[in-house]
Formats: C-alpha cells, sequence, structure tokens
C-alpha cells in the first residue's frame, strides 16, 4: 500500500513531515470568518473519509488508486450560516489501528465529529460501536456527533442498508445520513448541518428555540431532491 500523507501536528505546531503541499494550506487560510470549530472526521481506514473532505472543500472526488492517510491532516473551509462566516478546521485522521494513539490525543479538542462507515464493507459498519466507544472516552461530553454511510452511489455492491445505518444512529441518538464523495451526494449537507448546528449552539440565546439538527437535515434532505442549495 503506498502512503498518502506523513503529516503530524501537534497543538503547538508541525511535529514531522510538515509539507510544502501543508505550508500552504496554512498560508491561504486567512479568510475571513467570524467563528471557528474544529470538525474531526473518523472511521476504518479506506471507508473515504479523505474523498468526503476534498469534495467538501474543492467539489473534486480522489478516484484512482487508495493511498492510506498518515497520522492527521487538515483543511479549512468558511461557510455562511446566516450571515455568519462559520470557519471549519476539519481533521482528516487515519483510519489504520496503527495510527489510533495519534488521533486520541485530538479528539479533546473537536467540537464535532464525522464518523464514517462504507456501506459496501460490513465490518467498517461493525467498528463503528468500538469508534463509538473510543469517542466517549476521548472526545468532550458535548461533541456533535453524525454518522455518515458512504459510497451511496455504490449500489450493486451495497451490504448495509439505509434502514440499519438509520437504526444505529438511532440507537445512539446522532443524525444520520448516506453521502457519495464521488456524486457529492448530502456532503455539503453533512457540513453545513454541523457548522449550523455549532454556530447556533455558540450564539444560543436563552429564550431562543434549540436549534435541532435532526430536523434540519430531514428538511434538507427533501429540498435537495427536488431543488439545489443550502440555506
Ligand atoms: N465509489 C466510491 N468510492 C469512494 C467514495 N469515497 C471514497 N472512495 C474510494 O475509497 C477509497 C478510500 O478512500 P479514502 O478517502 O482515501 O479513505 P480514508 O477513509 O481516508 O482512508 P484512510 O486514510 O486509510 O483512513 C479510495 O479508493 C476512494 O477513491 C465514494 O463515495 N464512492
Amino acid at each position: 500500500m503506498s502512503i498518502k500523507k506523513a503529516t503530524i501536528f501537534t497543538e503547538n505546531g508541525f511535529k514531522n513531515g510538515t509539507s510544502r503541499n501543508v505550508l500552504e494550506r496554512c498560508a491561504s487560510v486567512n479568510e475571513y470568518f467570524d467563528i471557528a470549530f474544529k470538525v474531526m472526521l473518523l472511521g476504518d481506514s479506506a471507508v473515504g473519509k479523505t474523498c468526503v473532505l476534498v469534495r467538501f472543500k474543492d467539489g473534486a472526488f480522489l478516484g484512482g488508486n487508495f493511498i492510506a492517510t498518515v497520522g492527521i491532516d487538515f483543511r479549512n473551509k468558511v461557510v455562511t450560516v446566516d450571515n455568519t462566516k462559520v470557519k471549519l478546521q476539519m481533521w482528516d485522521t487515519a483510519g489504520q489501528e496503527r495510527f489510533r494513539s495519534v488521533t486520541h490525543a485530538y479528539y479533546r479538542d473537536a467540537q464535532a465529529l464525522l464518523l464514517l462507515y462504507d456501506i459496501t464493507r460490513k465490518s467498517s459498519f461493525d467498528n463503528i460501536r468500538a469508534w463509538l466507544t473510543e469517542i466517549y472516552e476521548y472526545a468532550q461530553k458535548d461533541v456533535v456527533i453524525m454518522l455518515l454511510g458512504n459510497k451511496s452511489d455504490m449500489a450493486a455492491e451495497r451490504v448495509i442498508t439505509y434502514e440499519e445505518g438509520q437504526k444505529l444512529a438511532k440507537q445512539y441518538g446522532v443524525p444520520f445520513m448516506e453521502t457519495s464523495a464521488k456524486t457529492g451526494v448530502n456532503v455539503e449537507l453533512a457540513f453545513h448541518a454541523i457548522a449550523r448546528e455549532l454556530k447556533h449552539r455558540s450564539a444560543q440565546q436563552p429564550h431562543e428555540p434549540k436549534f435541532k439538527i435532526h430536523d434540519y437535515i430531514e428538511s434538507q434532505k427533501q429540498k435537495s431532491s427536488c431543488c439545489s442549495g443550502l440555506m
């Protein structure tokens, strides 16, 4: 297996393997924003974490040979939620077991976690419970968690039904959707729903009704099947 990245960060900066690519990304981070949040992508190796992130950030699909992430990598994107510029700093973690101790150190800084499985690989779905156990151990208590069944374009190879994903998400009380990094289905929606939830939490006034992420996702899913764009 070839290696995708060798970038490992510490809270104080770069630890090793700092590439030019990463420095360039840091330099372009200075886009104006009002508030910023950290979002981590988790899940078994090859479920599509990097591809989902690249689809959201650049609108492209990384097809071809699979190259595993080493350690942790990040990308930024500023999205607008009700006239507020929300910067999402998105951490792409390595799914391989041998990097687990590296990624654990970053959980506590994340305000949201996107937990992915591959709808064509049962083991990646079965491991979701173990991922959630790790999350409860290492992440902040009030972290926003969203379950994503990725590769929804691969209908012929599907082994996990939509209903199974939905049932598991319900058991843990987390929002759920199926995504495809290849076609882009629901990728924007996943990140926008997270941004909206985090923004509402940070600016919540006592008299204001609570933002309901489940309801938002359901309403936008329906809208996106008939119209384009998110609000
Ligand atoms: N058909 C299809 N293939 C996908 C999709 N998402 C990812 N892939 C493919 O799945 C493989 C793994 O994708 P990655 O994004 O590198 O997986 P990862 O979860 O980041 O893997 P690690 O870095 O090892 O944790 C690649 O060959 C991708 O092209 C998708 O939505 N549809």
